[in-house]
């Protein structure tokens, strides 16, 4: 792993890391906010799954998270939303390949070689965290936004035992019913199951389960009718007896100015379950 830039913010360190990635055959960068800590200590561990159009940088440089997560003494880790690069198989759209990656192991060509974000995000990136900074990975949470709400709800979703604590900012909740799901047909072809894997309505519709959720959702959100839905999230979680709490936001947009408005919020709700 190498050191792209370190630099200390709220009496902690924010640093930005690259790795030569076995998953997606690319070299992946990610960062990583530590907030100060005692020597041997161990922290818990947000993680931040970016949208459409996303690299690391965007929430690192606008996600505003560090002075809560400095409060409250939590680690937090945002990968990138794909694998880049001149040999990685690339379209002239902004979602779509490259920048996102929608958290799933392509199955279909070309995808298949580098479009692996599910293994880099649940079992490579933690593996190299879990080695590198100073986690507790007993105590892990998982948020993000938009197509990386979807990908915290679906990761989230299906691993209740490793997340304490999941939440989302404007998530994609049902991909196989939104425009912007059609990615999943590309990525992962006629496969219906592999689908509803990747589709937090779908998981919860059955069986996956969760003791909570918190949803921020801005109303003013150009995305919210077409491709977000959040009233599907709230009629699954109701059905399945999950404690959705969905927040409609009245006069914010799809942008980083609602999310750093809520991150504070987040972070302290993650930290209150995670200990
Ligand atoms: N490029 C799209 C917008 C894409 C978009 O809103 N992306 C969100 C996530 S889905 C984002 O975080 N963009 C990066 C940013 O605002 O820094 C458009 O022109 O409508």
């Amino acid at each position: 792993m190498e050191t792209v830039s370190t630099a200390k913010s709220h009496g902690g360190v924010q640093g930005v890391y690259r790795h030569a990635s076995a998953a997606t055959g690319t070299d992946m960068t990610f960062s990583v906010f530590v907030p100060e800590h005692a020597a041997g200590e161990r922290l818990p561990v947000l993680w931040y799954l970016s949208g459409l159009t996303c690299t690391h940088a965007n929430v690192t440089d606008k996600g505003e998270f560090r002075a809560a997560c400095a409060e409250h003494r939590v680690i937090f880790v945002a990968p990138d939303t794909s694998p880049r690069g001149d040999g990685v198989p690339d379209e002239d759209r902004w979602d779509f390949a490259q920048s996102a990656g929608f958290y799933v192991d392509a199955t279909e060509a070309p995808w298949s070689a580098n479009y692996r974000m599910w293994s880099y995000v649940t079992e490579e990136l933690p593996a190299l965290v879990a080695s590198a900074f100073p986690v507790d990975m007993a105590r892990q949470g998982i948020t993000g936004h938009s197509m990386g709400g979807h990908g915290a709800l679906t990761v989230g979703l299906t691993h209740p035992d490793r997340f304490r604590s999941v939440s989302a900012f404007a998530p994609i909740v049902a991909p196989t019913q939104v425009p912007w799901g059609r990615a999943l047909d590309r990525y992962l072809g006629d496969d219906v199951a592999a689908k509803r894997r990747h589709d937090a309505v779908a998981l919860i519709e059955d069986g996956a389960r969760v003791r909570e959720l918190l949803v921020d959702q801005g109303e003013a959100d150009n995305f919210l009718v077409e491709q977000l839905r959040p009233e599907l999230l709230a009629r699954a979680c109701a059905d399945a007896g999950i404690a959705l709490e969905l927040r409609m936001q009245q006069g914010y947009d799809h942008s980083y100015l609602f999310v750093s408005t809520f991150m504070a919020d987040h972070v302290a709700w993650h930290a209150a379950r995670l200990g």
